[in-house]
């Protein structure tokens, strides 16, 4: 079964706050974008994905990763679709949702995260398939975020990404994937997810703004 991924990202400058220090600040953009083109790739290049839509607080502030072969639309502005209170990063995957969905109402959608630069295409694949067409998450290797939601065909998102969302989604019915799959567990938060990352061998773009030899591709 394929599916249509959704992948939220904020402009490169403002995003991944907390990551902030782990390089030279004037570079805290290029990083935060390596690590969404190696997330990428990765996805783009795994079986059963169908589309990938990168929600982009500011397209053009991202415009370089359609060359990866992702569709990139604006997050709405007005956030109509956003719910009092909630994370705007939600209304994003929703947004991105109503697009995919627009264009068949049978898809299956996941919802992403940019910040995987260890990504396997044999990890999200092994992913999707443990899944089996069920409503599923991953959740982070600290077991409290969640970095893959993935809804049954046809069925909503319903996305409750956040702090905790591991524990949100797992109440909203989604199992959790047991499997190992390291490298889709693995996001970059902070600077020591970040030496976590670069012990598991993080794709090209990343490896070029740390000074490293990328890893093989798996
Ligand atoms: N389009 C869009 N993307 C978002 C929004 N909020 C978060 N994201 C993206 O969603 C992903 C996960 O968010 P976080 O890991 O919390 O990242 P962050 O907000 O950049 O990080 P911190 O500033 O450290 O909290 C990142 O790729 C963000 O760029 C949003 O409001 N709109
Ligand atoms: C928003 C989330 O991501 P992060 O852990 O990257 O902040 C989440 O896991 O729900």
């Amino acid at each position: 079964m394929d599916v249509d991924l959704v992948v939220p990202m904020k402009h490169p400058r403002d995003g991944k706050s907390r990551l902030r220090g782990a390089v030279d600040g004037a570079r805290h953009p290029a990083l935060v974008l390596a690590l969404a083109a190696d997330t990428l790739a990765a996805v783009t290049s795994a079986g059963h994905v169908r589309r990938v839509l990168l929600v982009a607080a500011d397209p053009d502030s991202v415009r370089e990763l359609a060359e990866l072969g992702v569709e990139i639309v604006a997050e709405p502005v007005n956030r109509k679709n956003a719910k009092p209170g909630e994370q705007s990063l939600n209304a994003a995957f929703r947004h991105g949702e109503a697009l995919l969905r627009a264009d068949d109402p049978h898809a299956v959608i996941g919802a992403l995260q940019a910040d995987l630069p260890a990504l396997r295409a044999g990890d999200l694949a092994a992913a999707l398939a443990e899944a089996a067409g069920r409503r599923a998450f991953v959740a982070d290797r600290q077991g409290t975020g969640t970095t893959l939601l993935l809804a049954a065909p046809g069925q909503p998102l319903d996305p409750r990404f956040g702090l905790g969302s591991a524990r949100a989604h797992a109440a909203s019915g989604a199992v959790a994937l047991g499997q190992e799959l390291p490298s889709l567990r693995s996001d970059v938060d902070t600077p020591e997810d970040l030496e976590h990352v670069r012990a598991l061998g993080v794709g090209k773009h990343t490896a070029a703004q740390l000074g490293e030899t990328p890893a093989a591709p798996g």
